[in-house]
């Protein structure tokens, strides 16, 4: 649509304003919706239905108190015919309100203590405003609400005449839908007849799932288009996997098993799996990579892993390599330190394909590395990585006979991501959930201890130490500065090596490369160390069972996934845990939350939408290419009820093969190239 200053009255200085708002096009304003509306045109008779909103009512008062104490000025009771409400008057302005006397008043409606309705300092009307219902958007300085209300009425004039229907009929008419115009003008310029619109208005509903509907049609299309393509069809044999298990000293859990199962039904298949497995901290999803990987071994084709870190990276090396080494299966690293020969010689078993097991960063990508046979992609810890990054691994594919197939993908995250949020920002993924963890775990033991009461740590540490089992020390995390991070590290440990002079303590941090960092974890893990001292780098995929004391500094900066993580590195062996989350006063109400949420639950869904409530879903996904960032209407947390629904619609609208199917995603997926060709 043309830009905004098109319309009268819009300047420069307008449009420099609007664009503040991200509005720069006639259709952004028509997508710039009210936060709330001011019904001052009709008198609303008293009750609970008109709790949350504002209203004008016309009320008698029965009783007023001047008060003396206290923020309040005037408490007064009144009614009408059909309620009570309670009126509070603060400061010196607003209407003295007298018994006997009649008032019309306007002002929101609340509830108070009691479950009566109340208003705070009402305004005093003299008349009820006869003209519609008053839109109230957001703003920014300098335009006022007169002036935008102007600009989006210019806007729906033009709309009028230039914006298409990109719901198809049948569904608006079995939705209870309205028109795109009808729906823009009833939120925009409700009549004051049919009343204020709530967020449950069919009109409201339409834009809300229309959106999401765009979302999920980029995604549910990409899905689409991408399991056309042809992958090896892989029979569980089952033989390797099998003999992993008779190596290994435990059983898989019912939900390891479950999710393998779902996995497996899909490399039966001819076309390519697009999975994600979510599963708590420590549920075990390290097998079913394992499981998934040796199916495709066992068929003759090559499996990769790509992890975010070269940390991990190597650490999922050792892992794979002590499971799969002893079933003949030889695992190979590629990794920015090896040398070039080490490198080059890689890269020769990966195109002949003798290897056939490769773990590495996204590296494992590049244009240079070929494989011969590739039927497997594992991706770990995929919220780092973006929409786009995971669809370009599918080009490595293996071909056979010549034939270009598509790999499987499999990929897993190491933080629960609420449903909602898992179901829109991967809903070109079909969902795996390990919702259990192995058994003989013990609870983790979680308290908040103020930081400077960390002296009476070293008794604990010491204690648990020399019963044999180990701890670790996070040290804060330090914005944008590793150095200061690493000496945080380096001087902490120092203490703690004075204070604690009996116990071997090691050291990780930021700056040191990563065979540094992988030869202290080993070491670890190895019980050389009784302590070892850490920067946040030990968030993700750290096994030592013989930890169980975890001491966090700084916990009240920290986000509760990262806590939640960083946590899930003690419990993971039968004896029972501790984590002690220190913290600085004076601590923010919303970090105090967060912490005792953390000593309530140890439950990573639980927490993860408790993060979703606090933070919202950008932060969360750490990344800002899922494109949900940019929602203008819809609110994954309020609206977060649409979106199966908005899943089932987009793909009834990919058999139909709608034609307004891209038109409608160019609408509101602010950049369609970020989806590729929509
Ligand atoms: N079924 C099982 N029974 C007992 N132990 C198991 C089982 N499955 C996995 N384990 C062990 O549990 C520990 C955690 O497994 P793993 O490292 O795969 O977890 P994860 O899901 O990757 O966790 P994180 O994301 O926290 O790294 C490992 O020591 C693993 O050997």
């Amino acid at each position: 649509m043309d830009p905004v200053d098109r319309l009268t009255g819009v300047g420069s200085r307008v449009a420099a304003q609007l664009s503040r708002l991200s509005i720069n096009t006639i259709g952004d304003l028509l997508w710039h919706l009210p936060i709330r509306y001011e019904n001052r045109g009709q008198i609303q008779p008293l009750g609970p239905h008109l709790i949350g909103q504002s209203a004008l009512i016309r009320v008698t008062i029965d009783e007023a108190r001047a008060l003396r104490h206290g923020k309040a000025r005037l408490v007064a009771q009144g009614h009408d015919d059909t309620g009570e409400i309670t009126l509070w008057q603060f400061g010196r302005f607003g209407p003295t309100l007298a018994a006997g006397q009649q008032y019309l008043l306007y002002g929101e409606v609340r509830t108070n203590a009691h479950g009566g309705l109340e208003m705070a300092q009402p305004e005093l009307m003299q008349s009820a405003q006869h003209d519609a219902i008053l839109a109230v958007y957001p703003t920014t300085e300098g335009l006022s609400q007169i002036k935008l209300r102007a600009c989006i009425d210019q806007a729906l004039g033009i709309a009028l005449h230039d914006l298409e229907e990109l719901i198809p009929a049948h569904i608006r008419r079995s939705e209870g839908w309205p028109g795109i115009l009808a729906a823009l003008q009833r939120v925009h310029a409700p009549r004051l007849s049919e009343g204020i619109p709530l967020r449950n208005d069919p009109a409201f509903v339409r834009l809300i799932v229309e959106e999401l509907l765009a979302h999920m049609l980029a995604l549910r299309l990409k899905h689409h288009e991408f399991v056309q393509n042809r992958a090896p069809s892989l029979s569980p044999g089952g033989r390797l996997y099998r003999n992993l298990l008779d190596s290994l000293s435990f059983e898989p859990t019912r939900a390891q098993a479950r999710v393998l199962q779902e996995i497996h039904d899909d490399l039966a298949r001819p076309a390519p799996m697009l999975r994600l497995v979510q599963g708590d901290v420590g549920s075990g999803k390290t097998l079913v990579a394992a499981g998934a990987a040796l199916t495709a071994i066992e068929q003759g084709y090559q499996a990769a892993l790509m992890a975010p870190t070269a940390l991990l990276a190597e650490q999922h090396h050792r892992n794979f390599s002590q499971w799969l080494a002893p079933l003949g299966v030889s695992v190979h690293l590629l990794s920015g330190q090896q040398s070039a020969a080490e490198r080059r010689a890689n890269l020769a078993a990966l195109a002949d394909g003798s290897a056939k097991m490769v773990i590495g960063t996204h590296a494992l990508f590049q244009e240079q590395v070929r494989f011969d046979r590739l039927a497997l992609v594992i991706v770990d810890e995929q919220h780092r990585f973006g929409v786009h990054q995971r669809l370009a691994l599918s080009d490595k594919g293996a071909r056979p006979d010549g034939e270009s197939l598509r790999p499987h993908q499999l990929v897993m995250t190491a933080t629960p991501i609420p449903r909602t949020l898992a179901m829109s920002a991967y809903a070109d993924l079909d969902l795996s959930i390990i919702d259990e963890l192995p058994p003989g775990r013990s609870p983790i033991t979680t308290a908040l201890i103020r930081a400077d009461r960390r002296d009476e740590l070293i008794e604990r540490i010491s204690s648990v130490c020399n019963s044999g089992r180990q701890a670790y020390w996070v040290c804060p995390l330090i914005e944008d500065s590793e150095r200061i991070e690493a000496q945080a590290a380096e001087s902490t440990t120092a203490a703690l090596r004075e204070s604690l002079p009996h116990l071997r303590i090691g050291l990780v941090h930021g700056r040191m490369n990563s065979a540094e960092k992988n030869r202290e974890m080993a070491r670890f893990k190895a019980h050389e160390y009784d302590l070892l001292v850490a920067t946040t780098v030990i968030e993700v995929g750290v096994d030592v069972p013989n930890a169980s004391l975890m001491i966090i500094e700084n916990a009240d900066r920290m986000g509760l996934a990262q806590l939640h993580q960083l946590r899930g590195r003690v419990g993971r062996g039968a004896t029972a845990s501790f984590c002690i989350l220190l913290f600085d006063e004076p601590i923010s109400d919303k970090a105090r939350t967060r912490l005792s949420l953390m000593r309530e639950t140890q439950d990573g869904f639980r927490l993860a939408e408790a993060d979703l409530a606090q933070r919202g879903p950008g932060e969360i996904l750490g990344t800002r290419q899922t494109g949900l960032a940019r929602l203008r209407v819809a609110d994954l947390i309020q609206d977060a009820h649409w979106l199966a629904h908005a899943r089932d619609l987009a793909d009834a609208l990919i058999a139909e093969n709608d034609p307004n199917t891209s038109a409608l995603i160019r609408r509101w997926v602010g950049s369609a190239q970020q989806y590729g060709q929509v």
